[in-house]
């Protein structure tokens, strides 16, 4: 493309005129830890365009305009990957998805296959043998017994376990290996930043987990119900292809597990913190789809990723070149006083919605009913038994390049 002043050079990056340069690492350990801090940094930085040197990349985290570049498919598009890499210089460590990392026209059917397998609609269907699940583990977990007092991992014993209770199953998995799909979903996330430590230490060892990940993917290997099965029968109308079927599989194995379990530590973590939220909450369980909202607002367990330019084009007021990469900081979107009052409360007056944890515009996530169906049963499980929590030691942080959430909860329950 070429200016006024003749065609573009590509030798240097220009950078854009009038970007805030800021010169913070995302990617570094303690700030994925605590991003909060920087997230004001980038915010407060004087433009809604900030330039990040040691990347070579721009950056948005104010909420309008989060939101624009997530809904402006046109000028940033997913195509080249929606990770720091940019797919029209590197290889993509594995085949790109069919959905995350397609632009219209390619993106259109798997989405719309998607889109209707995991609707509102469909997922009626599984809601009581999850909502059964969910109460059989918070039974197991609580024993009989009641007016005691139970301490627990809320990470181990419930995000990480209720999610592999009830998504593998529904999907329709049979060969066993389910070890295999948190480690396969950490993978990737980290694998949307840099090639630092957390990508570079599980090159080698991630290989066997993508070798059964592809295996649980053809028709064959799926029972004859569930999302799965869902996926390849409509290879039978032409919908979909056979090509394009696995991989849509392999889209829900990737994106579906550890989200959930983030998004299910996330709320966790705030009725935790906030005990006269959690005392609301019992006493009004129809708030319990808010209090999965608003504590997605505040975690964002899917912290930032990409766009690539197609084209110059001009964000508050700063013209940026084409094929550059542009990092959305969705958690700070969603704590942005410019849009959300008192920002850092949990809140259950709040109305959560238009938060951007799920995303937005054509990518907005295909499976936030699936989340939000999961987070709910096993929210009612727990409310309907537990009198009030409360931390019994302090949490720790999980390290991902992209995901924020906890490696462990320690909590207190009190039960009923
Ligand atoms: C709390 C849990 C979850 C969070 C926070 C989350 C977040 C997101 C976000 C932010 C996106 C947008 C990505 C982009 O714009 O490039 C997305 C896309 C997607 N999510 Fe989720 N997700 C969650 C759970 C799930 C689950 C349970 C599934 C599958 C059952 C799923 C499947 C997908 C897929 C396939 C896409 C790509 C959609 C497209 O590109 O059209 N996600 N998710
Ligand atoms: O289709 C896939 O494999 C896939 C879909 C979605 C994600 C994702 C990426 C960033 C934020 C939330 N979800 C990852 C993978």
């Amino acid at each position: 493309s070429s200016s006024a002043d003749g065609p573009a050079t590509h030798e240097a990056p220009r950078i854009a005129s009038t970007a805030a340069v800021v010169d913070v690492d995302p990617f570094d350990e303690a700030v994925l830890a605590n991003p909060h801090p920087m997230h004001e940094q980038l915010r407060e930085a004087g433009r809604d365009l900030v330039y990040l040197p040691q990347y070579d990349t721009y950056a948005v985290a104010r909420y309008e305009v989060v939101r624009e570049t997530l809904e402006n498919w046109q000028d940033f598009a997913s195509g080249a990957g929606v990770g720091l890499s940019n797919f029209n210089r590197e290889e993509p460590w594995r085949a790109p998805s069919l959905l995350l990392e397609a632009d219209p026209p390619r993106h259109d059917a798997p989405r719309a296959a998607l889109e209707k397998i995991l609707g509102p609609r469909r997922l009626r269907h599984y809601e009581s043998g999850w909502m059964d699940t969910a109460h059989r583990l918070v039974d197991s977990l609580l024993g009989q017994g009641i007016g005691s007092t139970r301490e627990l991992d809320a990470v181990t014993a419930i995000s990480e376990v209720y999610p592999l209770q009830v998504f593998p199953d529904a999907v329709g998995l049979t060969q066993g290996g389910l070890e295999n799909l948190l480690p396969y979903g950490n993978f990737a996330f980290n694998a949307f930043g840099p090639r630092n430590r957390l990508v570079t230490d599980e090159m080698e060892s991630i290989k066997p987990v993508m070798a059964w990940v592809a295996q649980q993917c053809p028709r064959e290997a799926l029972s004859a119900e569930g999302f799965g099965a869902d996926i390849w029968a409509r290879t039978d109308h032409r919908d979909l292809t056979e090509e394009q079927a696995p991989m849509i599989v392999r889209s829900l194995l990737t994106a579906g597990v550890d989200t959930t379990v983030y998004g299910i530590s996330a709320v966790l973590y705030h009725l935790a913190s906030n005990p006269e939220q959690y005392q609301r909450l019992r006493n009004d369980p129809s708030l319990v789809r808010r209090a999965f909202e608003e504590a997605l607002r505040l975690e964002s367990p899917v912290q930032t990723f990409f766009r690539t330019t197609t084209r110059e084009v001009s964000i508050g007021g700063t013209t940026l070149p084409t094929d550059q990469k542009v990092l959305m900081f969705l958690g700070a979107a969603n704590r942005d006083p410019r849009r959300w009052e008192n920002p850092d409360a949990f809140d259950l007056d709040r109305n959560p919605s238009g938060h951007v944890a799920f995303g937005s515009g054509i990518h907005q996530c295909a499976g936030q009913h699936v989340a939000r169906l999961e987070a709910a049963c096993i929210l009612i499980a727990l409310l309907e038994r537990v009198e009030h929590l409360e931390f019994a030691a302090a949490p720790e942080r999980k390290i991902n390049n992209t995901l924020l959430g906890w490696a462990s909860l320690p909590l207190r329950l009190h039960t009923t």
